[in-house]
């Protein structure tokens, strides 16, 4: 059979595709995203998300770019890894640290597991000037070799509304509630959660960039549901002390029903608090509610009847890394009067690790590098864990995983360490 002859498309003009290096022979280099080339690497995060980019999504992640903290591993022209942080501050007993928040790690698929996350981990624990990283896992699994440990863990609450009378002795105060609208919402709640950030340990300082993407609502992003509403509680005197962020969601599972879904809710009173959680439950039209992110000592089973009715599913939320121990521990308050040694094992930054004696109690702490023998030895992992009390040292004590040199000290670290209220973050990232 004859040859066939090659077909020729003269009639067309054939662009020819840039030239693109394998995967397996690919040189793979470090650098810091430079601002031209934000928008690129941005639509390489997305993508390792396996999103679509739309731009207006990372108009306040933009604002809050610092060059040398958004980087990466390029080939050629193209980023193939990415991570990057932002510098957020910290609600902690006593006071505030610095954090970094870090976000927006992903390797392409073609690079994944030759150890770029590792290196790009090692990079970003080693040049952030904050004592403590903490971030957000897709997976619990990945991060706990670098050292981070769950910071805190949060409620994910749903129900009946109908089920969920308060009992009668509940007591919602002589103020009311109100849906107002997005300025107005703006201009009373950015000084009332700023006010609040010191009664909880784990909330972060939100600058008004952070606002503006609290506040960031595209279509896409409500699967079906309604645009933000807002609401606030306010004191008998007119005093504005409650809000609550919520949307409102057709529940095909319910006829006619809808379902509320509380995004944000906070109060400085227990009865402003009630009553905001009051208001929502009795929305008309409304037959179900979902809050994705509360406290784990939220007191919305308290006030009801009949709690069993509340699904109540527990998760971890935020992951922390203490790369400075002396700064962090050293930037809290303690429960109770300590003075102690701790070990800390740090097998992927050793230097991070050693010995150090903490001296604290109520009205603050002093840390210091020691090479006394210690009381306790335990991981970076189980520091970050322990730090806002989010686990306690005697369940690492009970799990075989946290070694007591003196008898007593995971109790003693327990109550120390321990918060109430509890650690909880409301920020994601
Ligand atoms: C804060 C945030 O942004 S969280 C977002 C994390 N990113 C994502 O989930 C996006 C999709 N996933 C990815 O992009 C990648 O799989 C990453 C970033 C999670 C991992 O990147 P890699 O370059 O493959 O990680 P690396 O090769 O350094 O892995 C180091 C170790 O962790 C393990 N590991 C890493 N990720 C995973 C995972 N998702 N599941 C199981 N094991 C994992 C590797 O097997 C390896 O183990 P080993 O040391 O025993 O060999």
């Amino acid at each position: 059979m004859a040859a066939r002859e090659p077909i020729m498309i003269d009639s067309f003009p054939m662009s020819t595709p840039a030239p693109h290096t394998p995967p397996h022979q690919a040189e793979l280099d470090l650098q810091t995203v430079a601002e031209d080339q934000i928008e690129d690497f941005e639509r390489v995060v997305t993508r390792g998300f396996h999103s679509d980019f739309h731009g207006d999504e990372w108009v306040p992640e933009r604002k809050s770019y610092v060059p040398g903290r958004w980087f990466g591993f390029r080939t050629g022209d193209r980023w193939v890894t990415t991570a990057l942080s932002f510098p957020r501050r910290m609600s902690v007993p006593g006071g505030m640290v610095d954090v970094a928040g870090v976000t927006a790690v992903t390797v392409a698929p073609a690079f994944r597991r030759r150890g770029l996350l590792t290196a790009m981990m090692r990079h970003q624990l080693t040049t952030i000037s904050e004592p403590i990283a903490m971030l957000y896992a897709t997976e619990s699994l990945i991060y706990g070799r670098f050292g981070y440990g769950s910071l805190t863990r949060h409620l994910r609450l749903s129900g009946k509304t109908r089920e969920l009378g308060f009992l009668p002795e509940v007591d919602l105060g002589q103020g009311s509630v109100d849906e107002v609208d997005l300025d107005h919402y703006r201009t009373v709640v950015v000084p009332l959660r700023a006010s609040l950030l010191g009664t909880r340990p784990g909330h972060l300082e939100r600058d008004d960039v952070w606002w503006d993407g609290v506040f960031t609502d595209p279509e896409r992003w409500r699967d079906g549901a309604s645009a933000w509403r807002f609401a606030l509680h306010f004191a008998a005197d007119g005093t504005p002390d409650g809000y609550a962020t919520f949307r409102t969601k057709r529940d095909s599972s319910i006829a006619d029903g809808r379902e509320v879904q509380v995004s944000e809710i906070d109060a400085t009173t227990p009865q402003a608090y009630a009553a905001l959680w009051r208001w929502l439950l009795d929305l008309d039209l409304i037959r179900a509610f979902r809050r994705g992110n509360a406290p784990v000592d939220d007191p919305l089973h308290e006030l009801v009847a009949n709690p069993r009715m509340i699904k109540t599913e527990l998760s971890d939320a935020a992951y922390a890394r203490i790369v400075d121990v002396p700064a962090a521990l050293g930037a809290r308050s303690y429960t109770v009067d300590l003075d102690l040694v701790i070990e800390v094992v740090d097998d992927f930054l050793p230097k991070s690790g050693g010995r150090f004696r903490l001296q604290g109690g109520p009205d603050g702490s002093g840390v210091t590098r020691t090479d006394h023998t210690p009381d306790l030895s335990l991981s970076a992992r189980q520091l970050a864990a322990i730090y806002l009390g989010g686990t306690p040292a005697t369940t690492f004590a009970r799990a075989g995983l946290l070694t007591e040199h003196t008898p007593g000290m995971a109790g003693l670290i327990t109550s120390a360490f321990g918060s109430d209220p509890a650690a909880f973050t409301t920020d994601f990232f």
